[in-house]
């Protein structure tokens, strides 16, 4: 699972500001993947098969959020974070690429626990774990593991 330090040094997941207009909710998000992520943003453009979830919020102004994941080959998240570093947005919008950990270490607290107390943009450290569970890449029980040693 990757995620990324934002400008304002939260973390949130690559995207942006659509404009009605200009096409599709896909065809938007993945012009917005190729400005943050760069040459390897194409193994990572969506469709609407990895569409997850939406979301409303009221203030300080009117956004209508659409979530998505999107499963990668190692070789083209590998690829993708190469290419990072030649993205438009890299060192302005986007400070770097993160891997989430997706593990607990024997002090119940590194890993997982440890990266949710991070600082999270918006939603996004509940589409992390909304992600997580309904991708299959954490059983439940050990994502409310993990987010209970968080709050610990
Ligand atoms: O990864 C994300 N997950 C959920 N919400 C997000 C994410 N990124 C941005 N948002 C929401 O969208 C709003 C505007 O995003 P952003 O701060 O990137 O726009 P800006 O670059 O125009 O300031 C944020 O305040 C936040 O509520």
């Amino acid at each position: 699972m990757q995620m990324q330090m934002r400008f304002d040094g939260r973390l949130g997941f690559p995207g942006g500001f659509i404009d009605p207009k200009d096409g599709s909710l896909e065809e938007g998000l993945n012009r917005e993947l190729t400005e943050e992520l760069g040459p390897g943003a194409t193994a990572a453009y969506v469709t609407e098969n990895d569409y997850i979830s939406s979301w409303v919020m009221e203030n300080p102004q009117k956004i209508e959020g659409h979530f998505y994941a999107k499963q990668m080959s190692l070789e083209d998240l590998e690829h993708l974070e190469e290419g990072a570093l030649h993205a438009k947005d890299h060192g302005l919008e986007v400070m770097g690429l993160v891997r989430v950990p997706l593990y607990t270490l024997r002090d119940g607290i590194g890993g997982l626990p440890a990266f949710l107390c991070n600082n999270f943009i918006g939603k996004a450290k509940e589409q992390l774990l909304e992600a997580l569970g309904c991708l299959g890449l954490m059983p439940q029980n050990k994502l409310e593991e993990a987010v209970w040693a968080s709050q610990k």
